[in-house]
């Protein structure tokens, strides 16, 4: 379990995390998502002890991170796959971080196979693709085989059969019973993973809640209903107040994507009527408009970047280099 109350980060002027208090619960996948720059990094290297908080607190089994001797054992992570020192071999880095926890060297063996490096263990990481770098930070993050995970955008760099596999390992490593903490910028990829999603904005928390919750609450719900009178239920929807689009014909029936009315009006509506229906189904809205809409009021710089040349809405090459760097030089 991880835990961060009222969390706190201040560079100076610049407010990174502001009193973030969410849990992070055993036995899920919890997506971890936020507009660039919302203070993702920086709370999951709070959570690890990399960085100090300015208040507030991050504990993971009831201790901060840096009061558990062989940390390895107790959490481990994929902060930035490229923070690795590109003259030695896969195995020699590995080697090193075992050794520095009290871990068994079977276990660098044992999760070069988990991440189908094996056949690569001797050669220098220098040489690796961004990929191939992933799945060596993700076998780090095995190596104590521990109850609490963190992963930091781990499908940067993964080819679609690397995606997969990525999220099958997630979804095995919660049906384990562990604590796995996943942030990503991308909406469609949380959507197949997550089973909860822990959403800031600005650093501030935006949402804690499950897949179909945060979902539920994009304005782009509707009810999908099917039946032998398409026209005549299309016009009482429409007296009600509703926007109807007349679909297609399926099976003898016409299909209406109904907004604006619950499925429990228009079923209601139907009945009133006496209009047959053969289906009457809600759809959420997807995760990506959701996410849209709630985090517009806390993701501005979207525009300013646009307007300033740089990259706008969602980070795409993996990297926030400038920050992540900055961080580093914390020195922590
Ligand atoms: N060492 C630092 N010095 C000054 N500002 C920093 C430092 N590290 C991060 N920041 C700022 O804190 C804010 C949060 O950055 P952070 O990297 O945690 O966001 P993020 O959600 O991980 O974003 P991204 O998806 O772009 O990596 C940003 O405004 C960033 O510029």
């Amino acid at each position: 379990m991880i835990e961060v109350k009222g969390l706190t980060k201040r560079y100076g002027e610049v407010t990174a995390v502001n009193g973030l208090t969410f849990t992070v619960r055993p036995g899920l996948v919890t997506g971890f998502l936020g507009p660039n720059g919302a203070g993702k990094s920086t709370t999951l290297r709070m959570i690890l002890g990399l960085n100090r908080p300015t208040s507030g607190s991050a504990t993971i089994g009831g201790r901060p991170f840096v009061r558990h001797r062989a940390g390895l054992r107790h959490a481990g992570a994929l902060l930035d796959a490229g923070d690795v020192h590109g003259g030695r071999s896969a195995a020699a880095h590995l080697w090193a971080l075992a050794r520095g926890n009290g871990l068994p060297r079977r276990r660098v063996g044992e999760v070069l196979r988990e991440v189908g490096l094996e056949g690569v263990a001797r050669r220098r990481v220098g040489g690796f693709s961004l990929g191939m770098r992933q799945r060596l930070g993700i076998a780090a993050a095995l190596l104590g085989d521990p109850p609490v995970l963190l992963f930091d955008e781990p499908v940067n760099g993964l080819d679609p059969e690397g995606v997969r596999w990525v999220r099958g390992l997630f979804r095995r490593l919660a049906a384990e019973g562990r604590t796995v903490l996943v942030s990503s910028h991308l909406m469609s990829e949380m959507e197949h993973t997550a089973d909860r999603l822990v959403v800031i904005g600005r650093g501030e928390l935006i949402a804690d809640e499950s897949v179909a919750d945060f979902a539920a609450r994009g304005t782009g719900a509707s009810v999908t209903v099917r039946t032998p009178d398409p026209a005549e239920l299309a016009a009482v929807l429409v007296e009600a107040g509703a926007r109807v689009r007349h679909d297609r014909a399926s099976a003898g029936a016409g299909v209406l994507t109904v907004t604006g009315l619950s499925a429990d009006r228009v079923g209601e509506l139907a009945f009133e009527r006496r209009i047959p229906l053969y289906e009457l189904a809600p759809r959420a809205a997807s995760l990506e408009q959701a996410f849209m809409e709630l985090t517009a009021a806390h993701a501005d710089h979207r525009t300013s970047a646009l307007k300033a040349g740089g990259q706008a809405g969602w980070r795409d090459d993996g990297s926030s280099a400038a920050s992540r760097s900055g961080a580093r030089k914390e020195g922590v």
